[in-house]
């Protein structure tokens, strides 16, 4: 459908106070003279009349009167929760200033203050008390069809740690942006918060704290708890997307390896930010004229995120055509104990085959039992740094200048987030190379402005991926997310970068271009899916047009009454 296409009638049997306080069919003012006689609406608004241009006018009018950003971001909130068309209206027209409220940074702090911010109940609370009666949890959702899951336990909400039923906000927020980047209407999307109980001492003993009050449960019952509820999505919604999201190091890939060919699913942290970061260093070599199997890496956490990231940037290496233990000899993890080589006691399987071999780093000289990230710096000489640990300030001054002296141009990602987790600001990474680097975060950061020249920082988010992921599995009713499709989307990322393609602009394309992208990457996630025969097999015009039949668009549509 175009978009100057009018959308049909909507047939509700929803009526006078029950009409206005379902978010996803209230208009407010916007209901016309016809509806609010046939809806039982008269008297129940202000008279006049107001387009959603005008209620747009308005809710940025109050906006604006917040100064702190969580403020503004509970006030979006609250207009999410009344009228769900006007929020995406009101974003679509303010996305970059409001991105960042409704998603990194500030729905970190949305997060860390769950509980005390409050207002009204969105998405499912899926509680391991109410673990026999999972079926009649997911009846309970007012959605009858769900499309899209974004499923956390919240043990690890971005670089912040375990924030038990906090957890909740980002999958809201990331949601949102299934919505406003991705077209997936807001009826088909289900935020879910997994409460296993929290090991945050603080959130146990806040007399707020919504959650289960008790430590989380481990092992079995844990899995067996995962298990019943993907079971219950299965019955409930068979097609259903089941991101998996913010969830600890020791579950993640266990938990994906476990799933990935039995459900329709991805976890985002691992796969998402590996094809985000693959797409964004692929721009970025190409903007410097350099093949990526021809760079060394080194990555600041050796977690699932990080070792996520270093198998893709394998498999791309080794697609360029070198062989994989070449690949992998270039690829240098180093985690709070230092580099993982193979005398690194205590390593995760996924950890075991990024190690580096003794032999090849003999000639290294280091003082400390495993070489740490400056020695790495000195020896290896890497070309590109990448920081996934959750820790502020890892990139020291000495790092960053090292990292210099060994190639030109580095290229340094600091990827943690929110904002203050950050290895080091791009203004930090920017004067310590005297403004020759190429440089993305995780979380959005203003342009610097060095030496009278200005840098743009890309933001390295793996929501220029999932969006447009959705879409295409959407799109061809995908039966499950492979590792060809993932790499389509950073292929076409990096075939979006403004920098690589004209020497000018930003390393990615701005937020404003997300909707346009993620067709994009939707159209060539789904072709490689058909080739893998794992989906619809539609011609190359069905499609497109099944991607734009699918694209939601923030406007009002006409109603018409029915019977309950
Ligand atoms: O949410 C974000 O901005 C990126 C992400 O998945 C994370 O840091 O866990
Ligand atoms: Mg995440």
């Amino acid at each position: 459908m175009s978009s100057s296409t009018p959308k049909p009638s909507l047939y509700t049997a929803y009526s006078g106070s029950a009409l206005l306080e379902t978010p996803l069919l209230n208009k407010g003012n916007a209901f016309i003279a016809e509806e609010r006689q046939a809806f039982n609406l008269t008297g129940l608004l202000p008279p006049r009349y107001e387009t959603i241009e005008e209620q747009v006018e308005r809710a940025y009018m109050q906006y604006k009167s917040f100064d702190e950003a969580i403020n503004k971001h509970i006030y979006l909130r609250a207009i999410q929760d009344n009228n769900e068309t006007l929020f995406y209206r009101l974003l679509q027209q303010h996305l970059e200033e409001m991105i960042p409220i409704i998603y990194t940074p500030t729905v970190g702090d949305a997060c860390e203050q769950f509980s005390d911010i409050y207002r009204s109940a969105r998405g499912l609370f899926v509680s391991y008390q109410d673990r026999h009666q999972l079926d009649d949890v997911l009846r309970n959702a007012t959605k009858r069809k769900v499309k899209v899951i974004v499923v956390t336990d919240g043990e690890r909400v971005l670089g912040l740690g375990d924030q038990g039923i906090g957890g909740m906000g980002i999958s809201i927020g990331k949601l949102s942006l299934y919505t406003a980047c991705g077209g997936i209407s807001p009826a088909y999307t289900l935020p879910v918060m997994l409460d296993v109980g929290t090991n945050n001492q603080e959130l146990l003993n806040d007399p707020m704290y919504m959650g289960l009050r008790h430590k989380r449960i481990e092992g079995e019952e844990y899995d067996e708890f995962v298990d019943l509820f993907l079971q219950a999505v299965k019955r409930r919604w068979p097609e259903a997307i089941i991101q998996f999201e913010d969830f600890a190091q020791p579950n993640a890939m266990p938990l994906l390896n476990r799933y990935r060919e039995k459900y329709c699913c991805f976890n985002d942290d691992i796969q998402g930010t590996a094809a985000v970061s693959v797409g964004t260093l692929l721009a970025a070599c190409r903007s410097k004229d350099v093949k990526l199997s021809a760079q060394k890496i080194a990555f600041v956490g050796a977690g699932s995120a990080g070792c996520g990231i270093a198998e893709q940037v394998i498999s791309q290496m080794v697609a360029e055509g070198i062989s994989e233990s070449q690949a992998r000899k270039q690829v240098f993890m180093i985690d709070r104990f230092g580099l993982l080589t193979d005398t690194t006691p205590g390593l995760r399987d996924f950890q075991q085959v990024l190690v580096q071999r003794s032999d090849d780093i003999a000639n290294w000289s280091f003082s400390g039992e495993f070489p740490n990230l400056l020695d790495v710096m000195h020896c290896a000489k890497p070309g590109i740094l990448i920081g996934v640990s959750g820790q502020a300030g890892l990139f020291t001054e000495q790092v960053i200048r090292a990292m210099k002296k060994g190639c030109d141009t580095p290229i340094v990602f600091p990827l943690s987030n929110p904002s203050k987790q950050v290895e080091a600001t791009p203004e930090q990474v920017i004067e310590w190379t005297d403004g020759d680097v190429i440089i993305a975060t995780g979380s959005p950061f203003a342009p610097v402005t060095y030496n009278n020249k200005q840098y743009p920082i890309a933001q390295c988010n793996n929501s220029y991926i999932f969006p447009g992921i959705g879409l295409g599995v959407l799109a061809v009713k995908a039966r499950l997310i492979s590792d060809e499709m993932l790499r389509a989307a950073s292929k076409t990322l990096a075939g979006a970068s403004p920098l690589a393609n004209t020497g000018k602009g930003g390393l990615l394309p701005p937020f404003t271009e997300l909707a346009e992208l993620s067709k994009t990457i939707a159209f060539n996630v789904a072709k490689v899916a058909q080739q893998q025969g794992l989906a619809l097999d539609v011609d190359d015009e069905v499609l497109k047009q099944r991607i734009e039949a699918n694209f939601w668009r923030p406007e009002y549509r006409q109603y018409k009454r029915i019977s309950a």
